[in-house]
């Protein structure tokens, strides 16, 4: 099992901006009629997160609805209490600063959310809420006013605007005058979450280059917030893929892109749209839905949904006998099939015949329990004889794999990589 040092990129780089160890925040919810803790439930938002990100990089974050991308910039900010874990923000931890010192911190540390619309004051001129945060830390006392109005210059707006109203502008205009208002404390750092999902496809690619523009002038590091993976792609110089509150794989944006080496990453790429779908784009490859984060699979969290799932070592299956099994057992879990006759299911899912021994006989028990219209039966039978005896249910994965793109190091939790040269935490 891996250590403190075996999570991706925390090795300390002398670059290093901000560091997250081993972060987790859980949220309990609910409780019975007298509230007793016994029955509350124990959401893992984030859990046993590490990952550094650089000065002057961006770093993209990706990850479906509700993997806990925002529960995870909002913690790593202290917007949030962590659960566990430390987050060094230029060599200093977040957590043992004091009101005041994390006060002064936060100057340096911005962010920015999706929509524009609610987090501007309609009733606020732009000027003034460009110069709100200025007066919130004290800064640039008498030049607030000539420095909103170089802000909104250098985000792409007009200076003249100082005295509009946020409904005088449009989307991206919003999203510029909220971006005018995070530089105006000198930040170097901001976290993005969400930045222009809100907006058209050309003003978000507008928006996303004065961002880029913005980062190289004012020496930026962003963190980078995104369910889009052409979003991500086109402004990361790293990823990190996000699965059930945890990080999956971190790589360069060519490398990760290129050579995905986790099945979680390469369904997501299968699934982004190709413009002309007669050109043979594959579509859904992204079975089933997530687990709930208050009772995550053991091991690998992708492991329910998981394509490549590795065979037990139990038993001596060949490739394909395990993909027949595979198969199988993903269908009786979803019951994605009809209960007819015990022939018929042999012939759908073992055309070539059951596999000899032990598997043979777990199979053909599933199959009777089935016929005797006991799904939860057959279901609780092959996923106790296969899918929890699988090294991906029993170990948690954690590789760094070889790079074939760039020369940055390649982080993949999935256990396929477990013959790699490069194993972490031995
Ligand atoms: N305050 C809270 N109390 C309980 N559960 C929460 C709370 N905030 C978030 N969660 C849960 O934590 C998980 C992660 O949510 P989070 O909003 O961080 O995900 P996300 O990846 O940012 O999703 P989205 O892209 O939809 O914003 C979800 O299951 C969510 O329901």
């Amino acid at each position: 099992m891996s250590e403190a040092v075996s999570s991706p990129e925390t090795d300390g780089h002398d670059d290093s901006l901000l560091r997250v160890e081993h972060l987790s925040k859980f949220f309990t919810q609910g409780g019975g009629l007298l509230g007793s803790l016994v029955d509350q439930d124990v959401v893992k938002a984030v859990d046993d997160v590490s990952f550094d990100i650089r000065r002057g990089e961006t770093l993209g974050l990706v990850g479906e609805s509700g993997c806990g991308k925002s529960t995870l910039a909002r913690t790593v900010l202290r917007l949030l209490e962590p659960t566990q874990g430390s987050v060094y923000f230029k060599g200093s931890d977040l957590a043992a600063m004091s009101g005041e010192e994390l006060r002064t911190m936060r100057e340096d540390m911005q962010m920015i959310f999706q929509d524009p619309q609610s987090s501007l004051d309609p009733r606020m001129k732009v000027g003034p809420i460009v110069e709100e945060p200025m007066k919130a830390h004290g800064l640039y006392t008498g030049e607030r006013e000539e420095r909103a109005r170089m802000l909104l210059e250098k985000v792409g707006l007009d200076p003249q605007h100082y005295n509009r109203y946020p409904h005088q502008f449009s989307g991206g205009q919003r999203q510029r005058v909220n971006l005018a208002r995070a530089l105006s404390v000198n930040p170097d750092f901001i976290v993005c979450d969400e930045p222009t999902s809100a907006l058209d496809a050309s003003i978000q690619a507008q928006v996303l280059n004065t961002m880029r523009d913005l980062q190289e002038e004012f020496g930026l590091t962003y963190l980078f917030i995104s369910h889009d993976l052409s979003v991500i792609r086109h402004i990361s110089d790293r990823v990190a893929v996000m699965y059930l509150g945890q990080l999956v794989e971190l790589a360069e944006t060519a490398e990760l892109f290129e050579n995905p080496e986790h099945p979680y990453t390469e369904a997501l790429l299968q699934s982004i749209p190709v413009p002309d779908p007669r050109a043979g784009g594959q579509r859904g490859v992204l079975e089933g839905d997530v687990p709930s984060p208050i009772d995550p699979p053991s091991g690998c969290r992708f492991r329910t949904r998981c394509p490549k799932l590795i065979a037990p070592d139990a038993y001596d299956l060949t490739q394909s006998e395990w993909e027949a099994v595979r198969a199988f057992t993903r269908a009786v879990q979803r019951r994605t099939f009809e209960a007819e006759r015990d022939e018929k299911i042999r012939q759908e899912f073992f055309p070539d015949g059951l596999p000899s021994g032990e598997p043979g006989d777990i199979v053909q028990e599933a199959i009777e329990a089935i016929l005797s219209d006991d799904w939860e039966e057959a279901e609780s039978h092959v996923r106790e004889s296969f899918a929890e005896r699988s090294v991906c249910a029993k170990e948690i994965p954690e590789y760094e794999v070889t790079p074939e793109y760039g020369t940055g190091r390649h982080y993949a939790a999935c256990h396929l990589h477990a013959d790699s040269l490069d194993e972490t935490g031995e």
